[in-house]
């Protein structure tokens, strides 16, 4: 593989997984891409349809996305967890992308539970498993979370530089 190809898509209702996903781009040099949901997601009544949402495991209407995975050899996909599960955006774009994934990697904020669920619920619906996962709370991610996203984005060089090699010696 001479550069692969890394994009990483993500929701973020109030900031935190953006945050994450920002500084993962950055690491990577991969391109970036919100989810846009066509839910008004503020305020108490936007917190409420989210919660209900994520435990009904419904899926929202969500903008079609502006850069197609199939043009990726990596997707990195990151998601606030709501209650135990993937948000409902997320759960969405994994549902209309599945058929058309590269290889996947995940990683989501969250306040302080839920998140193997969560993870677990993404690998699903996307069917296939991730090559790596990273879940960071939302205080950590506020104080930069350097120690994790190294970690994270490290283990995603390796398993690239890998690929790249395979493929060289196909
Ligand atoms: C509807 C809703 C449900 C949530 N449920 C959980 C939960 O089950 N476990 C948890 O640890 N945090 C939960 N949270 C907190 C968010 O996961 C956390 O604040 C996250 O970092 C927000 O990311 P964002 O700023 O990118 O939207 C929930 C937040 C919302 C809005």
């Amino acid at each position: 593989m001479s550069e692969a190809k890394v994009l990483v898509v993500y929701f973020s209702r109030t900031g935190t997984t953006r945050l994450l996903a920002s500084a993962i781009a950055g690491m990577l040099a991969a391109d970036l891409e919100a989810i846009c949901d066509c839910s008004d997601r503020a305020g108490p009544g936007g917190y409420l349809r989210s919660l209900i949402d994520a435990i009904r495991k419904r899926p929202t209407e969500i903008v079609p996305a502006g850069l197609s995975v199939s043009d990726y050899d990596l997707v990195v996909i990151g998601s606030p967890v709501w209650a135990g599960s993937v948000s409902a955006p997320v759960r969405s774009y994994l549902i209309e992308n599945r058929a058309r994934l590269p290889q996947v990697a995940f990683f989501c904020s969250f306040g302080g539970h839920g998140a193997d669920a969560a993870l677990r619920e993404m690998g699903e619906l996307a069917g296939k498993p991730a090559v790596a996962e990273c879940k960071i709370t939302a205080a950590a991610a506020h104080q930069g979370a350097q120690a994790a996203l190294a970690a994270f984005v490290s283990g995603l060089k390796r398993h690239l530089a890998r690929a790249g090699e395979f493929e060289w010696m196909c």
